[in-house]
């Protein structure tokens, strides 16, 4: 090309190489002026390269407690639009304290009053991370945010998506009560995954491609529960499972300090936040806090005082085990208070549990029974009451549980009801840990009693008598349970009130406690006899003595998430259910069981009959009857013996009579299963014989012309057309199998096996059709004649 240019050029006259000239001049001039004005495209990738790299510098500059908003934070521009579309303008205090360390890479140890934000405090930071680190869907999971309940991890999820909404990452709700094998294909895509810890490690066990090992951020909401005794197996199995150069975030209201704890999760000069340390009350400003002093009998008319004083109120009821809120919900249904009652413990399935926690947010006015699954994290919107029935575990416990109400700078009202045994050390131990609550009296006899009502339903709803029944034991075994003996004491425990409080005649027999406090009682006398040997020996057994009392779980019952803190070791749940089922006599009910046999007695004397049932058979006699008579007459006697022992049942007795009636009522069932087979086969038969009569008749039919002689072997037994003669062959033929067998060329014979029934039966019937009007010596002289002829 530039050849010919060349030649072209040096062929061309002067002027015409000057325009050349010129416009080869002029198109330089163009090219060089559009290249310096036309702005330099850069590729998206590289734009947001320079933001990240601009955000980390301002990470160092930035002083955010001058920052009072959200938009002077240095954060992506998507986060920002998400916080400025959901109304997060202002950060809260422990947001503005730990954002900025969080976001710098350190390791975080936030602790804050309950309801003080701290979920946008490490949910921010995530986002910042992944979105520094470029995060996508191929890089699957690089955060991970650990909850001890399912609900609370709904929660988080919920807020993750509100806040990360305008981010390109995936995340994931990882909890129990789900399809195992759909939630694993999702898993490993998730970016920022929100969990429980059994169900995370359940995954991490079975679904081979669900790795962490590129986790870049761990977070752990409520540490302090997550860090403590009763998830440590599960924790430390995750921890094994994650990669040490990562992030690390704990926040909690009741922050964990244990060296121990942290030693775990191997972290790296993290930083302590504490927002309100220096505060007066470690308790929301806003919370209104009281006590009131009571007896366990009178706690349920308290709560029904209480309700029926504040309906047009929301409210939530703290009691301390799954059998005591199903107890509760179901006697509060049915004594119809005038507010909406709920319930929510961790033995309820997984889409209940989720709908009572949205109902819950929804309505307005409504009253939640609980046990300490939802003491922690949950963000009931507007609760203005906290009650607790039983008294928390721990003053930790009693801060989160009184948290669900006056949340975010709102107001509300707690209330806790302490035992006489409870309160000195209770209170004592709230004040030491800032928690400002005032006593209140309460009038007694003005409370609307329920107790009878309760008697009454309890009397006629078996199902309602069990509950209760499961409940006292449930309370009883909790209070058992409790580590801090200063204030949970069984023994002074008023039983017999408590159990006629919920309804019950008599109060359950709690065998472990008996065993226990047996068991008590020799170390007691032991103690006593080292003391007359040996003084210095006393500390050593009484030390032994509350260690046997003392107990290392936490109160979780039945949340399967929770796993228990507590040595329930000498307590099986199948001792448990005999104690609720086995109500043996006690020397101390004697005189109950007294009066019972006495209002048994009268009764009889009154001529009431209970429960009594008579069937009659076809012919109008006695078919059965309830009691048995036997039984009946056999109740009578005994009864008379028991009236003169006046001792209530003798289960030996009636374990003996229940056996006799059993063997007896065994044998007339299975007479009676015999006899209805026996009825159903001969039927069958019937039909069968008939069907075959009336093939064999027409078959006879068919050939009768042609084939006399085959006809009489293989013919019908009593086929009436038959004559003299031929009548005696089929009697023979059919009697005897020898002639079926030899005669194998007749494919007839073959066709029908004959049963014994059937012979009797055919030969019956044939004999009744074959009168041949002769005497019975005559006949048997012609057969004799008929046979001799034959041979
Ligand atoms: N910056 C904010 N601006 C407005 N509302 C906020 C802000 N931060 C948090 N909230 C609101 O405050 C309420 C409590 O927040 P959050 O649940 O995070 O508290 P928490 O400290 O985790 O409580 P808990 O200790 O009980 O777990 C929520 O309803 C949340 O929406």
């Amino acid at each position: 090309m530039s050849i010919i240019i060349n030649y072209i050029y040096i062929m061309a006259t002067k002027d015409e190489k000057m325009d050349f000239l010129k416009w080869k001049n002029n198109k330089r001039r163009k090219q060089t002026q559009s290249k310096v004005s036309r702005p330099i495209v850069k590729k998206s990738w590289q734009i947001e390269a320079e933001k990240i790299e601009n955000l980390e510098t301002l990470y160092t500059d930035f002083d955010s407690s001058k920052a009072d908003v959200f938009e002077d934070f240095p954060l992506s521009t998507k986060t920002k639009a998400a916080l400025r579309k959901h109304g997060f303008t202002k950060p809260t205090a422990i947001q503005k304290a730990s954002i900025l360390p969080a976001l710098k890479g350190k390791d975080v140890l936030g602790a804050a009053k309950t309801g003080s934000g701290k979920t946008l405090a490490f949910l921010i930071p995530i986002l910042e991370c992944l979105y520094r680190h470029r995060w996508n869907s191929l890089d699957g999971p690089g955060a991970l945010i650990i909850s001890p309940t399912r609900e609370l991890a709904l929660q988080i999820f919920e807020v993750l998506c509100k806040v990360g909404c305008k981010h390109d990452f995936s995340a994931g709700l990882v909890i129990g009560g789900k399809d195992l094998k759909e939630e694993a294909e999702r898993v490993c895509r998730t970016n920022v995954v929100v969990c429980t810890p059994g169900r995370l490690l359940q995954h991490l066990d079975t679904t081979s491609y669900f790795k962490l090992e590129n986790l870049k951020i761990l977070v752990l909401d409520e540490a302090d529960r997550i860090l403590d005794l009763g998830f440590s197996t599960t924790i430390n199995a995750i921890l094994e499972n994650l990669p040490s150069e990562r992030q690390t975030l704990l926040f909690s209201a009741t922050q964990t300090k244990s060296v121990k704890n942290l030693a775990r999760l191997s972290l790296c000069y993290p930083v302590y936040i504490s927002v309100h340390a220096e505060s007066r009350h470690s308790t929301p400003s806003g919370l209104k806090q009281r006590y009131v002093t009571c007896q366990v009998s009178d706690k349920i008319n308290m709560l029904y005082s209480f309700i029926r004083n504040h309906v047009k109120t929301k409210t939530l009821v703290f009691v301390s085990s799954c059998k005591q809120v199903q107890y509760l919900f179901a006697v509060l249904c049915r004594l119809r208070p005038g507010v909406p009652i709920m319930h929510l413990h961790g033995r309820m399935n997984q889409p209940r549990r989720m709908a009572v926690y949205q109902e819950f947010c929804r309505k307005k006015f409504a009253l939640l029974v609980a046990t300490d699954i939802a003491a922690r994290g949950l963000d009931f919107p507007a609760v203005d009451w906290v009650v607790q029935m039983d008294c928390p575990e721990d003053v930790d416990t009693y801060i989160h549980r009184v948290g669900r109400t006056a949340r975010f700078h709102g107001s509300g009202n707690a209330l806790l009801m302490l035992l006489p045994s409870e309160k000195d050390a209770m209170i004592q131990q709230l004040t030491s840990k800032k928690v400002p609550v005032l006593k209140s009296e309460i009038n007694i006899d003005k409370l609307t009693k329920v107790d009878g009502r309760l008697q009454s339903y309890c009397a006629e709803d078996q199902e309602l008598k069990e509950k209760a029944k499961r409940c006292f034991v449930a309370y009883i075994k909790s209070v058992h349970l409790m580590k801090n003996k200063a204030i949970f004491v069984v023994k002074d425990l008023p039983l017999n009130d408590y159990a006629t409080s919920l309804g019950l005649a008599f109060p359950p027999r709690v065998r472990f406690l008996q065993r226990s406090m047996a068991k008590s009682k020799t170390a007691s006398t032991d103690a006593k006899r080292s003391i007359d040997d040996k003084p210095e020996t006393v500390k050593d057994s009484t030390k032994s003595e509350k260690a046997a009392d003392t107990f290392d779980i936490s109160d979780d019952e039945g949340n399967d998430l929770f796993s228990v803190k507590r040595d329930t070791t000498n307590i099986t749940d199948d001792e448990e259910e005999q104690e609720e089922d086995l109500n043996l006599p006690d020397a101390k009910d004697e005189n109950k069981k007294r009066s019972k046999a006495k209002e048994a007695k009268r009764l009889l004397r009154k001529g009431v009959k209970i429960n009594q049932k008579i069937t009659f058979d076809e012919e109008g006699g006695v078919d059965e009857s309830w009691p048995p008579v036997e039984g009946a007459a056999l109740n009578e006697v005994e009864s008379e013996v028991e009236e003169k022992d006046a001792g209530g049942i003798d289960i030996n007795k009636a374990k003996v009579e229940m056996q006799q009636r059993d063997v007896k009522d065994r044998e007339k069932h299975r007479k009676k299963i015999a006899a209805k087979h026996k009825e159903v086969r001969l039927k069958a038969k019937e039909e069968r014989r008939k069907a075959q009569r009336q093939k064999e008749q027409n078959k006879y039919r068919d050939n009768e012309d042609d084939h006399s002689e085959q006809s009489y072997s293989s013919g019908p037994d009593n086929d009436p057309e038959v004559d003299g003669d031929n009548e005696m062959q089929p009697i023979e033929v059919v009697g005897s199998s020898s002639v079926e067998d030899n005669d194998s060329s007749s494919p007839k014979k073959k066709r029908r096996k004959i049963e014994p029934e059937d012979f009797i039966k055919t030969n019956e019937d044939c004999l009744a059709n074959l009168n041949t009007g002769m005497t019975l010596q005559e006949e048997e002289n012609l057969v004799l004649h008929l046979l001799r002829k034959k041979q």
